[in-house]
């Protein structure tokens, strides 16, 4: 991997034990707010959901989470360091990332194994470098935990949905990172599909050694058993947030998405439906 320059991380140390702090946090491109005054505090231990409608500024938000992204105005601190300039990259390998606009950016005819390992390098096309068998064992390992190792040989372009959303966690987690951002990763699933990737987030979830998860979804019955926590985000502003079980509650979905919602539990797992 890269030795990159922290020119731009700030390290006079961690305000704080938090994975993520945001204090303050705006984004505005032009004269609309994405993020409006966001706090959001993550510990060590917490799996967090991030809900909200179409355009709430969920994505913009793991954005910024994932270090790609500058706020406006306000302070972030993700893994104990500031973001404050450009350069990145120190910081970028600890925290992992799945979301569609990466999965967009890996050549079709890349083999899964190779999707899986080059995310050593911080990059989405095997060229010439070198990996090491440690590599390409935990490359191995990945696809195994999420039950597509079978596919190691095949084309990304030519798996299906299902498949390529596994294959994408398992490379986000390629770098044995301290958070993993998954943005959306149930979209796009069939219902057995959507189910098995719940599955294996549950199991995820449930792994002491697993980094810190955030989920981002549009959907309640997306949520894994173990998933700890919630933020509820309404037009870039935090409608709600904290322990998901207070938090995921009729009234509150009825307000984020501003139509009138039922909750229902059943089991480890949750349901909305309309009111009316
Ligand atoms: N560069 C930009 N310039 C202007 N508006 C933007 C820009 N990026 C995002 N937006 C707008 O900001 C809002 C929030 O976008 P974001 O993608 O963060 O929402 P989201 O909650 O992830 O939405 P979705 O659920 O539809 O994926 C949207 O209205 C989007 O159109």
């Amino acid at each position: 991997m890269s030795q990159p320059s922290s020119a731009s991380v700030t390290t006079a140390g961690p305000s704080s034990d938090w994975v993520l702090e945001l204090e303050g946090v705006s984004v505005r491109r032009g004269t609309k707010m994405i993020l409006d005054a966001v706090g959001w505090q993550v510990a060590e231990d917490e799996r967090w959901v991030v809900l909200g409608r179409n355009g709430a500024g969920k994505t913009t938000l793991v954005q910024i989470a994932a270090a790609r992204l500058h706020p406006t105005r306000g302070t972030v601190h993700v893994l104990g360091e500031r973001l404050g300039g450009s350069d990145l990259s120190e910081l970028r390998p600890r925290i992992g990332l799945a979301s569609a606009a990466l999965a967009e950016r890996i050549p079709a005819d890349e083999s899964v194994r190779d999707v899986v390992v080059t995310a050593a390098y911080g990059i989405t096309g095997r060229w010439r470098e070198e990996y090491e068998d440690f590599d390409t064992e935990r490359g191995t390992d990945l696809l195994r935990l999420f039950g597509v190792d079978h596919l190691a040989d095949r084309a990304f372009g030519t798996l299906s949905e299902g498949e390529r959303k596994r294959v994408q966690i398992a490379r986000s987690l390629m770098t044995d990172p301290e958070l993993l951002l998954l943005d959306e990763p149930a979209a796009g699933l069939d219902l057995g599909g959507r189910e098995e990737l719940v599955e294996a987030l549950a199991e995820l979830a449930g792994d002491a050694a697993a980094p810190v998860l955030v989920l981002v979804t549009h959907h309640v019955e997306e949520i894994p058993p173990g998933f700890t926590h919630l933020l509820l985000l309404r037009d870039g502003q935090v409608h709600a947030a904290g322990p998901l079980e207070e938090v995921l509650t009729s009234e509150n979905l009825s307000g984020a998405f501003g139509i009138p919602l039922v909750v229902e539990r059943a089991g480890d797992r949750w349901a909305a439906r309309s009111a009316r």
